[in-house]
């Protein structure tokens, strides 16, 4: 069994007056989906250098869906990834790097390569019915003394008491912070304080708890109070809310509402309004919307990052991307299950062109 979060909790006793909760911002990470993992190292350079000024005290840098993502499948990135999280590393002043990992699509020698690059903190992501398949990996890390993250990914599919039980596999394996990961942008509100309170009951003083959003229903910052509010310490977030489909909790809002109900995130606000205009915007290929395709996408309560894939085959067979991804949520498609989404669009064509007598 390894040490509670004890240890994390150190930075928050400088805030004793105030609730204080820690932000990671993710724009190079989930962003990459958006940028279709295209970032250039000096891409990078620009936004560690701003975030890190704003005094965000945690950026996460990997290709989108993790080490090892750069695939024929998942999308080659521009710049290996390694040399991005080097790169980012090189450029913080205060902030620790971060990098996420998808048990079998990274390895646990992708681990140590970041580790080595100097990034301090390993995310661990998994299907939130999958967690045992990030032991190895979480005890990996501490024993390479990384801080260690676990996210519970389409946190929404599954009721409270089954996130717990799966928040303890990851806590009991040397995960530090438990995250409620809101892949598709689904859950509203009370859902998210339910699943948070229920990992807080489970998890006491073993581990901290944390919150990852999208934003498709438009509720993204509501949704990462309301989980500070059920006792979340660590918060999600992506500058301009760079990230998959809708993207993510915006990052500048939500330190600007932060502020207004006296929780501390030691983020400065004027300065992260300015990194989201001035530096982060330029490099984004189109703002993250909320479009129809993404609001669907959250009440279907499908997986972010099929949105790309699901507007591609919606050009390619003519049909709705809409009605794909409500389809593929209704289906409860998981990461890496993206090869259905052509069965589902060539499906609604048949039907399509059946009903126009073709
Ligand atoms: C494929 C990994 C995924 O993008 C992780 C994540 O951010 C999420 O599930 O929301
Ligand atoms: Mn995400």
């Amino acid at each position: 069994m390894f040490a509670n979060s004890t240890d994390l909790m150190a930075g928050a006793r400088k805030y004793s007056d105030a609730l204080h909760i820690r932000i990671t911002d993710s724009s190079l990470r989930d962003g990459s989906h958006h940028k279709r993992h295209q970032f250039t190292e000096q891409e990078v350079r620009d936004i560690v250098g701003a975030l890190d000024g704003a005094g965000v005290p945690v950026i996460e840098v990997t290709h989108g869906d993790g080490l090892g993502g750069s695939s024929f499948n998942y999308g080659f990135s521009k710049t290996p990834e390694q040399q991005l999280i080097k790169a980012a590393v090189e450029t913080a002043t205060t902030a620790k790097i971060a990098f996420l990992m998808l048990p079998g699509l990274g390895v646990k020698d992708d681990i140590r390569a970041a580790q080595d690059g100097g990034a301090q903190i390993c995310r661990i992501a998994t299907h939130c019915t999958e967690a045992d398949v990030s032991i190895q990996h979480f005890g990996l890390a501490r024993e390479l003394g990384l801080e260690t993250v676990g996210f519970l990914m389409m946190s929404h599919s599954q009721p409270p008491e089954v996130l717990a039980r799966q928040a303890r596999i990851m806590a009991d394996a040397g995960c530090q912070c438990v995250y409620v990961v809101d892949s598709a942008g689904a859950l509203v509100l009370e859902q998210v304080s339910d699943r948070v309170a229920a990992l807080k009951d489970e998890l006491g003083d073993d581990a901290q708890i944390g919150f990852h959003g999208h934003e498709n229903l438009d509720i993204a910052v509501a949704n990462s109070i309301a989980a500070v509010r059920a006792g979340a310490q660590q918060i999600d977030g992506s500058v301009r809310r760079f990230g998959a489909g809708a993207g993510n909790t915006p990052v500048e809002a939500f330190v600007g509402v932060c502020d207004k109900l006296g929780i501390s995130t030691g983020v400065d606000f004027m300065k992260i309004a300015d990194a989201a205009q001035d530096v982060v915007r330029p490099v984004m290929p189109s703002e993250c919307l909320v479009d129809r395709p993404a609001m669907m996408m959250g009440y279907a309560g499908c997986y972010s990052s099929f949105l790309k894939h699901a507007e591609g085959h919606a050009e390619k067979y003519g049909v709705s991307a809409a009605e794909i991804l409500l389809e593929a949520g209704a289906r409860k498609l998981v990461g890496g299950q993206e090869d259905q989404l052509i069965d589902i669009a060539l499906e609604l064509k048949k039907k399509q062109d059946a009903n126009a007598g073709v």
